[in-house]
């Protein structure tokens, strides 16, 4: 008997470009959301867009609150589900980077309630995953989350969020070479399941991603738009895996473990992008792809050194001795690397 199944979530609108912030209401009646919305965001979100959403909601009748996470944590998520509750929310808006966006789509996910996402920066690719990343202790959950209704980012917004954050968006999607390469090394060596189809798909937003990088530039409103679109495909990548595997593999275990070593550290994105310099390394060797890696990141300005991320040598030395106890994620990492290896690595390619 037949018995494979397949459930892919995706979200029914996603409006990207100019000016779009200003058809939330729009958006969202589209999708025939009933009830209150609360607007979860972050600080700097807050005000570059949240207190614009909210007003726009009153605006049109309806009766927003608004509450503002600092961090990504497992408490956050409870705030937000405790407020909702007492407000007795009807859908959610996750408003600003990775962190308000992934603890709002874990907060739908546990209330049962419809969410949209609102991103405030091109900084990661978690705008329509249906996963949640959150750190607890010495390990890192990829959790999963309700995935977004409906996407509105207005590119207007992300162009004037600090050029770090776009390059780190960037860096983020330059990742999924090696992510893709550790996903299917996983496939061989552990019989991990693999989905052709969301690993070609990440594999071919990376390409894309690398040959504009000549229009991916500092002050260009067209940037984002390139960006922010690779952000989507790669985020479909995920749903469709029903996994964060397309997108995440060594280099965001490397990532995960820096963020432990140094709270506050460097934006994810351009950690990520560092490690897979290194995992390049690691799969393909001294004569291998990890110069691509490393040019692509340099094209777009993103960090490719220890130093540039502003992480010391040991750091680095300690984060890729440890990162394959991040979680139980089969990756060229292995049951883990020697110190004398790491150094190798991180010498060879010049991270450190
Ligand atoms: N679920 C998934 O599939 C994925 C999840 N992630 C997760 O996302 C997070 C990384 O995302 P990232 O966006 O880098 O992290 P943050 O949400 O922490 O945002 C990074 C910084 O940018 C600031 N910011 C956001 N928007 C603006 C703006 N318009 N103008 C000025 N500053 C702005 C934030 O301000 P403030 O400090 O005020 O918030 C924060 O300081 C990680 O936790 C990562 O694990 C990443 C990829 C995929
Ligand atoms: O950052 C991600 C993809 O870019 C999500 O991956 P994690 O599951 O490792 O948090
Ligand atoms: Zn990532």
């Amino acid at each position: 008997m037949f018995e494979k199944r397949t459930w892919i979530r995706l979200p029914r609108n996603v409006v990207v470009g100019h000016g779009v912030l200003g058809q939330t209401i729009e958006a969202v009646s589209e999708l025939h959301l009933t009830g209150r919305p609360l607007v979860v965001s972050s600080p700097t979100p807050h005000e570059v867009a949240g207190e614009r959403v909210v007003a726009q909601f009153e605006d049109a009748g309806y009766d927003p609150s608004e509450i503002v996470i600092e961090e990504a944590s497992f408490d956050a998520v409870q705030r937000v589900i405790d407020h909702a509750s007492e407000i007795d929310a009807g859908f959610l808006l996750g408003v600003g980077g990775g962190k308000a966006i992934d603890i709002t789509k874990m907060a739908a996910d546990d209330l049962d309630l419809g969410f949209v996402s609102v991103p405030t920066a091109a900084s990661h690719d978690g705008i329509v995953s249906g996963r949640g990343s959150v750190p607890e202790g010495d390990t890192r959950h990829s959790v999963a989350a309700e995935p977004p209704l409906a996407v509105i980012a207005d590119t207007e917004v992300l162009a004037e969020a600090p050029w770090r954050l776009t390059t780190a968006g960037c860096a983020d999607i330059i990742s999924n070479y090696t992510a893709v390469r550790d996903w299917q090394l996983a496939h061989r060596l552990k019989n991990v399941h693999y989905s052709e189809y969301a690993g070609a798909l990440s594999q071919m937003t990376a390409e894309m991603l690398v040959e504009s990088a000549d229009s991916i530039k500092r002050g260009l409103e067209e940037s984002s738009w390139i960006v922010v679109k690779a952000l989507v495909s790669s985020g479909v990548a995920m749903s469709i895996a029903d996994s964060s595997r397309p997108a995440s593999g060594a280099e965001h275990l490397f990532s995960h473990q820096l963020d432990r070593l140094v709270p506050n550290g460097a934006l994810h994105g351009h950690q990520v992008g560092v490690g897979s310099i290194m995992t390049e390394y690691l799969h393909s060797g001294q004569k291998g792809k990890w110069k691509d890696a490393r040019d692509a990141l340099a094209a777009i300005g993103a960090p490719t050194t220890a130093d540039e991320l502003g992480i010391d040598d040991e750091t680095v030395i300690e984060a890729l001795t440890t990162a394959h106890q991040i979680r139980d994620r089969y990756t060229v990492l292995g049951d883990g690397m020697s110190e004398e290896a790491a150094i190798e690595a991180a010498t060879v390619t010049g991270v450190i």
